[in-house]
């Protein structure tokens, strides 16, 4: 029997707008209306109760499945019938919608509410203090409340004229492209959100993962290289199987007559993410959102810095997925937080970036999360345990938990990969072991007998459209090579990763003081100052942000198309990261290694590591050097200055602040002499400081030039592109062609191309591809070691062939 499709999911909603009929509404509706069949089996197998179907996997077999039942009435590819409407923005489901009930935007709006959180918070403590200075920030507050309201009024605005604009261009859209999903037999209101998105077809990660965890009801340890989409590679399987237990509710319901809510209550934790950073953990929640959109399964992120009242906000909405960081999650579920506890529902756990969950910091409390998670995978333990824990949750929701455990970088040893193909993992084997690794990890967190192994890892695991590079340098010249990079190649989005925040900080400072607007990003800055920096850098296409590997993971910023390796990273898996924040989802990326004298061998095997044909040396203009020298020699010297009188405002302030809170009264035992030579020192320093400020500024006033740069040309490096044509016009003027005359008479002047192009053009311009390899460097390196034994063994030859000679002497004499 065909029942009617739940009238909470699946139902078309009424459009209450008399507006024209788009031909994407009608495909749109055409998802909703699709016989999706709901015709599950009672007996499913994911019910832990004894005796049930022994099929491994979700509600349906894969057999069960009627695929015209699933088909979206896309043609076949080559059948033809192009020409689809795509109006992303036009059809609006009237349908309530996870993002509605949090508010409405997403984690960036979670983002844009931490921020003013923190902002009241500051308000409120200053209120003691200062009642006009909170007068000020409420004041403020409003105004850019307003700003922002007059913002959101102008972007409708501008979407109802782009829809009306759509409504008459009628942009074509092949149907066809979208055919290889149908094969994932994914709900129809997924395969609706991902019409919106734009995905035209699934990724690798995502072809091999969903049949296996939406449809198998496996566990996934996933490994695919960064930017293939592992996120929706785990979504999609959760969304998809919460989509079917909401039908077969509705279903059952229909049927018998039974009370949904008695069925399968709602407002139980469902799925539990865990990613290791917080701006990992919103980066996928408004992921999940945006594939979820439509459908009525919430999903809110738990970060640290997230004030506790917006948090109990959102779990008071009791979301059935949560993605959070460790830190935090484990602070709120050992504090007893009711709906994060209450997990004999939960079917879901992943693991995301789950190789950096073993590091330091993070695995003490994740292994506490996960000896917190019940035992679901023995039917036995499961009805003696949860049974009793939990008699609100009836036998339909308790399925067995899946696992999902997802990296770029995962290295499954021979021995655990055997006993993942044998069954022989015991969860929660021993309660003292320590998570360090992956392997114990998974089996911890009851990863069961024959999961899905999908590594779709190549051998050199980096993209395939990354251009690997590196210049060798002394270590003091990085800032040099580092601020031409930037200055010479300075297109496109940038990052650039240190290892240490010293070394952040060394060169933030200085590229600022050098005019080069960064934004930075560690872990010891406030939650209010990484989103805003996270957010500017987004907002510019060509912007640059110096960060540590915090930002390694995940972070998915499109068009960052230059990654620049300040420090080389403590290990291979980190390079990957870091340099998987470029060249995603298909796109072209280029990554340029830094590699100071004492860094060869790190970077030897690195290079090792990768069975990447070779990397490139980085094409450099060294003509821009002495330039780029003298710039940089007078940014050193107003840094070190700057660096002084904040270390001594420092210095001070702390002393104030320490004598103040014993109540003690400050003497100046200064003496006079002492004030006066002081003063005198403030002021020569002050004007020192000047004078190398406007030396700088005048360098800085023209654009960075090559040494042989000659005033009879005029372009080059830095200059805008509006600049360049006006350039170019000026020059078209002088030709002596267009002046009639002669073809050897000298040309007044002389246009050449800027050169301010991403580093990634450069690198594929430059005629003069230097291949340089693990194997190389290491021979290199053998041979410079040769050599200096070589020299060593000579000097020593010699000085004992002049020691012999001199006793020689001695005793002739004699
Ligand atoms: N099927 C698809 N087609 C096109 N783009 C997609 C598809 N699936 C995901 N994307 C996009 O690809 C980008 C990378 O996805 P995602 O962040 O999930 O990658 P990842 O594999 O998790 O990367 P990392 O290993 O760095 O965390 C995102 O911008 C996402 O929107």
């Amino acid at each position: 029997m065909a029942a009617e499709p739940s009238p909470r999911s699946s139902q078309p909603s009424k459009k209450k707008h008399n507006r024209k009929r788009t031909r994407q509404d009608v495909e749109l509706e055409r998802f909703d209306s699709l016989p999706w069949n709901p015709a599950l089996p009672d007996d499913d197998p994911f019910s832990v109760v004894v005796g049930t179907n022994e099929l491994e996997g979700g509600f349906l077999s894969l057999e069960e499945i009627d695929e015209a039942a699933y088909g979206l009435g896309i043609p076949q590819p080559g059948v033809g019938n192009r020409k689809e409407k795509k109006d992303k923005q036009s059809t609006k489901s009237n349908k309530r919608k996870p993002s509605d009930v949090d508010g409405g935007s997403g984690a960036a709006e979670v983002e844009k509410e931490m921020e003013e959180e923190e902002e009241e918070a500051e308000a409120d403590e200053l209120s003691e203090k200062d009642e006009n200075l909170k007068t000020k920030k409420k004041k403020k507050k409003k105004k850019k409340n307003k700003k922002k309201k007059t913002e959101n009024e102008k972007e409708n605005e501008s979407h109802k004229v782009s829809n009306g604009k759509n409504d008459v261009e009628d942009e074509l859209v092949d149907e066809a492209e979208y055919y290889a999903w149908n094969e994932l037999r994914l709900h129809p209101l997924l395969l609706k959100s991902i019409y919106r998105l734009g995905f035209k077809e699934p990724t690798p990660i995502q072809k091999a993962c969903i049949p296996a965890g939406a449809h198998q009801g496996k566990d996934v340890i996933g490994a695919a290289e960064t930017g293939s989409g592992k996120t929706l590679a785990f979504g999609l399987p959760i969304l998809q199987r919460l989509l079917e237990e909401q039908e077969k509710t509705a279903r059952m319901f229909e049927q018998n007559g039974e009370e949904a809510e008695r069925i399968a209550p709602k407002g139980f934790l469902r799925a539990l993410i865990i990613t290791p950073t917080r701006e990992l953990a919103l980066q996928v929640t408004d992921h999940l959102k945006a594939a979820a959109n439509g459908i009525d399964v919430r999903v809110v992120p738990i970060v640290g810095g997230m004030s506790t009242e917006k948090q109990e906000r959102l779990l008071k909405k009791r979301p059935e997925i949560v993605v959070g960081t460790p830190g935090r999650l484990w602070e709120l579920m050992s504090g007893g937080e009711k709906h994060l506890v209450e997990l004999h529902s939960l079917s879901f756990f992943v693991l995301d970036e789950a190789d950096r969950m073993i590091e330091n910091g993070h695995f003490r409390e994740l292994q506490s999360i996960i000896d917190m998670l019940p035992v679901v995978n023995s039917p036995i333990e499961v009805d003696s345990q949860n049974t009793q824990n939990c008699a609100t949750v009836s036998s339909f929701q308790r399925k067995k938990r899946q696992t999902f455990v997802f990296s770029a970088t995962i290295a499954l040893s021979a021995d655990f990969r055997k006993k993942l193909k044998r069954g022989s993992l015991k969860p929660k084997q021993s309660l003292t072991d320590e998570l360090n690794s992956i392997e114990k990890l998974s089996e911890r967190a009851g990863m069961r007998a024959n999961v899905a192994i999908i590594d779709l890892t190549s051998a050199s695991i980096l993209p395939d459209k990354l251009e690997d590079s590196f210049i060798e340098c002394r270590e003091e010249d990085k800032d040099a090579y580092l601020y031409y990079i930037l200055r010479v190649h300075g297109q496109g989005r940038t990052i650039v990763f240190c290892t240490s925040i010293a070394a952040l900080r060394h060169i933030s400072s200085l590229l600022r003081i050098l005019g080069i607007n960064v934004w930075t990003l560690h872990a010891q800055m406030q939650q209010r100052a990484r989103l805003k920096a996270m957010d500017r850098f987004r907002g510019n296409e060509h912007g640059i942000l110096v960060a540590t590997d915090v930002v390694a993971r995940g972070i998915d910023i499109p068009g960052v198309r230059t990654v620049v390796h300040y420090q080389l990273p403590h290990s291979a898996e980190v390079y990957v990261h870091r340099s998987g924040r470029t060249a995603r989802a298909s796109a072209d990326g280029c990554s340029i290694a830094l590699v100071s004298a004492n860094e060869t061998s790190k970077f030897a095997s690195l290079c090792k590591s990768f069975s990447k044909e070779s990397f490139q040396s980085f094409p450099l203009e060294h003509s821009y050097m002495p330039e780029v020298l003298k710039r940089l020699s007078l940014a050193r010297q107003i840094d070190k200055i700057l660096r002084k009188d904040s270390k001594e405002k420092a210095k001070k302030s702390w002393l104030e602040q320490s004598a103040e809170s014993v109540e003690l009264v400050m003497d100046d035992y200064d003496s006079e002499e002492e004030i006066v030579n002081s003063i005198k020192q403030k002021k020569a320093t002050s004007v020192q400081l000047n004078k190398l400020q406007q030396e700088l500024n005048m360098l800085l006033s023209h654009p960075l030039q090559p040494r042989t740069f000659s005033h009879r040309y005029v372009a080059g490096a830095g200059v805008s592109p509006l600049l360049q044509h006006q350039f170019e016009e000026l020059a078209r003027q002088n030709r002596p062609e267009s002046q009639g005359l002669g073809e050897n008479k000298r040309r007044k002047l002389v246009v050449f191309g800027q050169d301010c192009v991403e580093p990634l053009q450069a690198l594929r311009s430059a005629g003069h591809k230097v291949h340089m390899d693990g194997k190389e460097i290491a021979d290199k390196r053998r041979n410079m070691d040769n050599l200096r034994k070589k020299r060593k063994e000579e000097k020593k030859r010699m000085k004992d062939q002049r020691r012999k000679q001199r006793k020689r002497l001695k005793m002739g004499s004699e």
